[in-house]
């Protein structure tokens, strides 16, 4: 039987000092909840004593949190302490985290405190919040650079005051992961009633060593890791929760213990903290990046069609992707080409056929990085994508915004012949014109992407818009040049939904069949 590793994510506190990540308290509400459906042990809510807002999203979050324990952090002084029990009072399980700095550095510059005031306050800090709750965790600040004595000294005496769980933070991210893993070992050790307590570690990862620390820690004895959803947190970040928890779920021969998270919940949690933060994640981050689980080099895709596990150490369903993705562009070869098509329903009558379109293939990933279904359609069948381009014009259209009232907008199009018109409202003139042509075609398809380019330059600037519609696995892309954005759109748009009419999507949907006037 493993042990059980506890998981304290810190999304919501040490997160939101990430410089710009300041989230609302229903923000944090849904994050904590999206946190307890991921199982996740400790939610640490926040910093009660901060401001008034943050009592009281911490408080909302001990308000709806049943499962995670719920806690705040405190300064190793009263009024913090007694700020943090009263937030997280209506939790069923709770926790105060009291801390303070054991470094030389930060007791005497920042502190300017004598060691022994420092013991002292931290005692006296743990006595307090043991009064409110019996799930006192006390953190030694900047341990990664504090004398090691000094740190059994405090622990010590933290312990025998009541500390349940004893985190050390490599605050700056000084520590390298032998050191850290020694320093964790010999603490453990050397310290009498180490038994009594949970070690726990807290990295940071200013030389982007958080989770190699963390790791080390836990395999000399550490069983909490505190982390943060992709790895948000004080300057360049904390240890990432998911690349903490799929090191250790995917390399269940070297951990000798395990983790309860729900890893199918990474990714849908990832992306919450990234839409609500505007902290966007870069594509190739492990586990939660767009790129995670795309293959784009024709040798590991043909790999990976006939055994996923050639270039895949886990599986994209199991961190809560819908399935890995194999890119095609310069890269691809003929494995990876042919089994798209047969997917978008094509087939080859023979292998001069398959090599014909493959060299045209080729050649157009030359001139384009990513190579995306409707390229693919228009290679096989080109009369038909022409055709295709016909079925919807842009006849007329007319938006309007002012300040105060819901933008509205008024399309006409020609479909297969016959003038349609349709008016939306929209959050923006854009979405607006979106609906109305949506209200005539109805494809129902999702918007993935909406992106604008200045192809000129200076205020008449022609603006080239691009638009990703997905629908039943297809991802097509439109464009529409113009110098009214507007319009620009609108062309974009409409251009999308005649390659999905090319993919034969619309066909099978006689709203579109029968749009007209
Ligand atoms: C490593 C970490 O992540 S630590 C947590 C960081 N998080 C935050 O700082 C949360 C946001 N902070 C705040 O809103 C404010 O700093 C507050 C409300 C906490 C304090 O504000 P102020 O009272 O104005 O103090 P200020 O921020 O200027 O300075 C911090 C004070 O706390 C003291 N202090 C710092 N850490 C501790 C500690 N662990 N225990 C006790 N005192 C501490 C400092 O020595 C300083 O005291 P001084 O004013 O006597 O010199
Ligand atoms: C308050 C502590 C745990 C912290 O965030 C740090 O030391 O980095
Ligand atoms: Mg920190």
């Amino acid at each position: 039987m493993k042990d059980t590793l506890i998981i304290f994510d810190t999304t919501l506190r040490d997160g939101e000092q990430s410089p710009g990540a300041s989230m609302t308290q229903d923000e944090k509400v849904r994050i904590a909840k999206a946190l307890e459906r991921m199982k996740v042990d400790v939610i640490e809510a926040g910093f009660a004593a901060a401001s008034n807002g943050d009592f009281a999203a911490v408080r909302a979050v001990a308000q709806c949190i049943t499962e995670s324990v719920v806690c705040s952090l405190a300064r190793a002084n009263a009024a913090d302490i007694t700020k943090a029990a009263e937030a997280i009072a209506p939790a069923p399980r709770k926790r105060i985290h009291t801390f303070i700095a054991t470094s030389p550095i930060h007791m005497e510059k920042k502190l300017r405190m004598h060691p022994d005031q420092v013991v002292q306050a931290a005692v006296g800090a743990v006595k307090l919040a043991r009064t409110f709750t019996d799930d006192v965790e006390f953190s030694c600040e900047d341990a990664g650079r504090s004398e090691p004595d000094f740190l059994c000294r405090i622990i010590e005496a933290a312990i025998d005051a009541g500390a349940r769980t004893i985190n050390i933070p490599d605050t700056v991210g000084y520590t390298l992961p032998h050191m850290f893993g020694e320093l964790i070992r010999s603490l453990i050790e050397r310290i009498p009633n180490a038994h009594k307590a949970v070690f726990s570690v807290h990295c940071h990862n200013d030389l982007g060593l958080a989770v190699a620390n963390s790791l080390a820690a836990a395999l000399n004895g550490a069983r909490q890791i505190e982390c943060t959803i992709n790895g948000l947190g004080e300057r360049a970040g904390n240890a990432a929760l998911e690349e903490i928890v799929m090191a250790i779920r995917t390399r269940a021969d070297v951990f000798p213990f395990d983790t309860r998270i729900d890893t199918t919940q990474i990714v849908p949690t990832s992306r919450l903290v990234s839409g609500i933060t505007g902290f966007p994640v870069q594509p190739n981050k492990a586990i939660v990046g767009a790129n995670a689980f795309a293959h784009e080099s024709g040798i590991h895709q043909d790999g990976v069609l006939k055994h996923r596990q050639t270039y895949e150490i886990m599986r994209a369903e199991d961190v809560g992707w819908s399935a890995n993705r194999l890119v095609l562009g310069k890269h691809s070869g003929r494995a990876a080409f042919r089994a798209r098509l047969e997917e978008l329903g094509y087939t080859f009558k023979s292998d001069a056929e398959l090599a014909e379109a493959f060299a045209r293939f080729k050649d157009l990933a030359d001139k384009k990085h990513e190579i995306f279904d409707e390229d693919l359609q228009a290679l096989v069948s080109e009369t038909q994508h022409a055709q295709a381009h016909e079925r919807v014009q842009l006849l007329e259209l007319e938006a309007m915004s002012k300040t105060g009232v819901r933008p509205v907008a008024r399309v006409a199009l020609l479909v297969d012949g016959q003038r349609c018109e349709a008016q939306a409202q929209g959050d923006g003139p854009v979405d607006a014109v979106f609906a109305a042509i949506e209200n005539i075609v109805k494809t129902g398809a999702k918007l993935l992407l909406f992106s604008v380019n200045n192809i000129t330059t200076g205020t008449d600037a022609q603006g080239e818009v691009t638009v990703r519609l997905a629908r039943e696995g297809r991802t097509v892309n439109g464009q529409g040049a113009d110098t009214d954005i507007v319009i620009a759109s609108a062309k974009a748009y409409v251009n999308a939904v005649n390659r999905l009419s090319a993919a034969s999507v619309l066909r099978a949907h006689p709203q579109f069949e029968s749009a007209g006037p």
